[in-house]
C-alpha cells in the first residue's frame, strides 16, 4: 500500500511505494531548522500506509561530530551595501575581498551603487511635476547614467549589459511624467533599477577576471513577498524556492551567485516589490536561512555595530558580540546599520551574522549569535529614533473599566497603525507610534487626526509630536543599575524623561524625550556608560538646545 508524504509549503507531496528509497536534493532548513543539510537520503519502508525510517544520511550537517564536510557546497552569504560598491574602484576592492577568502564559496548580495536609490527616488519625484519634455534633462537621470556607464567602462565590461535597463528607466520616468503621479508600486519598480544594474556590472567584472559568476534578480528566483509596496514582507514560500534555484544551479554549473538585494515579487500582483530601505540585509539573512549556510556576513562602511550612531557621536566604538535579540531590538529602534526585520531569518535558522567593514576588513567586526556571555555586560548600545508621535490616553470612565486597553488597541488594529513603546496604568496608556509605518503611508496628518478622533470617543487624548525614543540596549538583568545611571546623567543635563518602558523585552529600556534634546542625551549617556565616570560629561545643553 502506498502512502503520501506531505512536507511543507513549496514541496510537492510525495507518493511512496513499498520499500522506496527517497533522495532529497532540496534543502531542509525550512522545515527542519536545526539541521543545515543540503541533501538528505532517507530509506523508508511503507507498510499498510505506515512509514518507518530505516536509514538516514545527511550530506552536510552543521556543527557537532556528525559533520560531513562537503567540498562543493555554498558556504556563506556576503552582502555588500551601497557604500561598499559605490564605484568601479570599490567593486574591484570588493572582488579582491571575496577572493581573499579562498575557503569560502559565497552567495554575494549587492545593494545599489552608493546613493543610487536616493537618486532614483528623487528622479521619480521630479518627473511627477517636470513634464515629459524635461525628463531627459533631469540631473538625477544624468547622474545614474553617468555612474553606471563610467563604472562599466572603468571595470572594462560591456556597457550593453545595462543599456536595456538605462533605456527602460528613462521610459519609466517618461511614464511618470505623463501620468503626473508615482504610485508605491511604480516607486518600487523605479528603485529596482539600482540593484539590477549593480549586480550585472559586478558579475560581469568577476567573469572578466576569470571568476565564474552568475547574476540573479531576486524577483525571478523565488523571493515572494506581500504586496505591501515599499515595505513588503517575505513569505515562507521564499525559502524552499530560493534554495532550490540557487542550490540547483550551483550543483549543475558552479558559479558565484550575485543576487540583487532589497527586491522581491508580490505574490498577488507579480510586480517588483522592495523590502523597505536597507532591505538588502534581509535578502542576505533570508538566503542564509534558505540554504542553511554557515555564516551571513554583512559588509558595511563601519567597523561593525557601534555603541551609538557615529553621526551623532564620533566616539562610538564597535561592539564585539551581540545576540539576535539585542541586534533585532537595536535595528527595530532605529539603528540604521541593520534592517529591522533582518535578524528574524538568521535567528530562525540559527545562523551567525557577522557585521564587517569593507573599508577595513582586518577589523574584527561584530558577531551576532543566539546567545553570548552576559556576565560582564551592562549597556551594549544606545539607539535613537527621532520624530516619534506620542499619545497620552486617559479613560473617561476612570477606575475599574473592564476592556479599556482592548478597546484602545482595537482602534490601532483597525487603522493598521503599529505601536512601538507602551506604558500603562489602570486608567491611562502612554504609547508611541512607529514613524516609519506612518511615513510610508503619506496621509500622516489626516491619519493622526483620525486616530485622535476615534480614541476621543472613549478617552481624553493628548497627542505629542516631535518626540524621540532613546533605547538602552543591554543586560536588563542589571536594569536598576542602568536606570539609576541613566537618570542621573539626564538629570545632570536638565532633561526630563516623559515616559519609560522596560516592557517585555529583556534587552531594552526605552526613554522618551523631546526631539530637541535627544542627541545631547545620547552623547551624555555614551560618555557616562562607555567612556568616563558617571556623568563625566555634561554637555552644554541649555545654550545649544532651546528646548531644555
Ligand atoms: N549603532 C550603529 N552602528 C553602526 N553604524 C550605525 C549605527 N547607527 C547608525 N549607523 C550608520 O549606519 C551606517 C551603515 O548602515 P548602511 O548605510 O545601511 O550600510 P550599507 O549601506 O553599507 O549596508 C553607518 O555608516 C553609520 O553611519
Ligand atoms: N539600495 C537600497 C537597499 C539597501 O539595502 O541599501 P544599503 O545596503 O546600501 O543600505 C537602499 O538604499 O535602501
Amino acid at each position: 500500500m502506498a502512502a503520501t508524504l506531505h512536507l511543507c509549503s513549496g514541496y510537492q507531496p510525495i507518493e511512496l511505494r513499498r520499500q522506496q528509497c527517497l533522495h532529497f536534493t532540496a534543502p531542509l532548513p525550512p522545515w527542519q531548522p536545526s539541521v543545515s543539510s543540503h541533501c538528505l537520503s532517507l530509506r523508508l519502508r511503507c507498510e499498510g500506509g505506515k512509514v518507518d525510517v530505516l536509514e538516514r544520511s545527511d550530506a552536510q550537517s552543521r556543527g557537532g561530530s556528525d559533520q560531513i564536510p562537503n567540498e562543493n557546497e555554498l558556504t556563506c552569504v556576503m552582502k555588500f551595501g551601497g557604500s561598499s560598491v559605490a564605484s568601479a574602484e570599490r567593486m574591484r576592492e570588493v572582488a579582491g575581498l571575496i577572493l581573499s577568502f579562498p575557503d569560502e564559496r559565497p552567495v554575494v548580495v549587492l545593494s545599489a551603487m552608493g546613493k543610487a536609490t536616493n537618486k532614483l527616488l528623487s528622479a521619480g519625484e521630479k518627473s511627477v511635476t517636470c513634464g515629459v519634455s524635461n525628463v531627459s534633462d533631469l540631473e538625477e537621470l544624468a547622474f545614474i547614467k553617468d555612474l553606471h556607464l563610467r563604472t562599466a567602462d572603468e571595470l572594462g565590461v560591456e556597457s550593453t549589459i545595462i543599456s536595456k535597463h538605462l533605456f527602460e528607466l528613462e521610459q519609466l520616468l517618461n511614464g511618470i511624467a505623463m501620468m503626473k503621479e508615482m504610485t508605491l508600486r511604480t516607486k518600487d519598480y523605479l528603485v529596482s533599477f539600482g540593484e539590477c544594474m549593480s549586480t550585472r556590472l559586478f558579475a560581469a567584472y568577476l567573469n572578466k577576471i576569470g571568476v565564474k559568476a552568475r547574476q540573479y534578480d531576486a524577483f525571478d528566483i523565488g523571493f515572494i513577498t506581500t504586496d505591501d509596496f515599499t515595505n513588503a514582507d517575505i513569505l515562507e514560500a521564499t525559502y524552499p524556492a530560493v534554495a532550490k534555484r540557487l542550490h540547483g544551479d550551483w550543483i549543475s554549473d558552479p558559479a558565484i551567485p550575485i543576487v540583487t538585494g532589497f527586491l522581491g515579487k508580490g505574490w498577488r500582483s507579480c510586480a517588483v516589490t522592495t523590502l523597505g530601505r536597507g532591505g538588502s540585509d534581509l535578502t542576505a539573512t533570508t538566503i542564509g536561512k534558505a540554504l542553511g549556510l554557515r555564516e551571513i556576513q554583512v559588509w558595511k562602511d563601519v567597523d561593525g555595530v557601534l555603541t551609538c550612531d557615529p553621526n551623532i557621536y564620533s566616539r562610538a566604538a564597535p561592539v564585539s558580540y551581540l545576540t539576535f535579540d539585542e541586534a533585532a531590538e537595536l535595528a527595530y529602534f532605529g539603528a540604521q546599520v541593520l534592517h529591522p526585520q533582518s535578524m528574524r531569518p538568521a535567528r530562525e535558522g540559527d545562523i551567525p551574522v557577522r557585521v564587517k567593514n569593507s573599508y577595513n576588513p582586518k577589523a574584527p567586526g561584530t558577531l551576532i549569535t543566539r546567545s553570548r556571555d552576559m556576565s560582564e555586560a551592562v549597556l551594549t548600545s544606545i539607539v535613537l529614533k527621532r520624530n516619534v508621535t506620542m499619545l497620552d490616553i486617559v479613560s473617561t470612565r476612570m477606575l475599574g473599566q473592564v476592556g479599556f486597553l482592548a478597546k484602545v488597541f482595537a482602534i490601532f488594529e483597525d487603522l493598521g497603525i503599529s505601536v512601538d513603546v507602551v506604558a500603562t496604568s489602570e486608567v491611562s496608556i502612554s504609547l508611541t507610534l512607529d514613524p516609519s509605518k506612518l511615513w510610508s503611508r503619506e496621509l500622516i496628518q489626516q491619519e493622526l487626526d483620525h486616530v485622535e478622533g476615534e480614541l476621543k470617543k472613549i478617552a481624553v487624548v493628548n497627542l505629542l509630536q516631535h518626540r524621540s525614543i532613546i533605547s538602552l540596549i543591554g543586560n536588563v538583568q542589571r536594569s536598576s543599575l542602568i536606570i539609576e545611571k541613566a537618570f542621573h546623567v539626564l538629570r545632570c543635563n536638565g532633561v526630563n524623561v516623559q515616559m519609560i518602558s522596560q516592557g517585555a523585552s529583556k534587552v531594552n529600556i526605552s526613554l522618551i524625550v523631546n526631539d530637541g534634546e535627544a542627541e545631547l542625551c545620547v552623547r551624555s549617556l555614551h560618555a557616562a556608560f562607555f567612556e568616563s565616570d558617571l556623568c563625566g560629561v555634561v554637555f552644554e545643553s541649555k545654550s545649544q538646545n532651546g528646548s531644555v
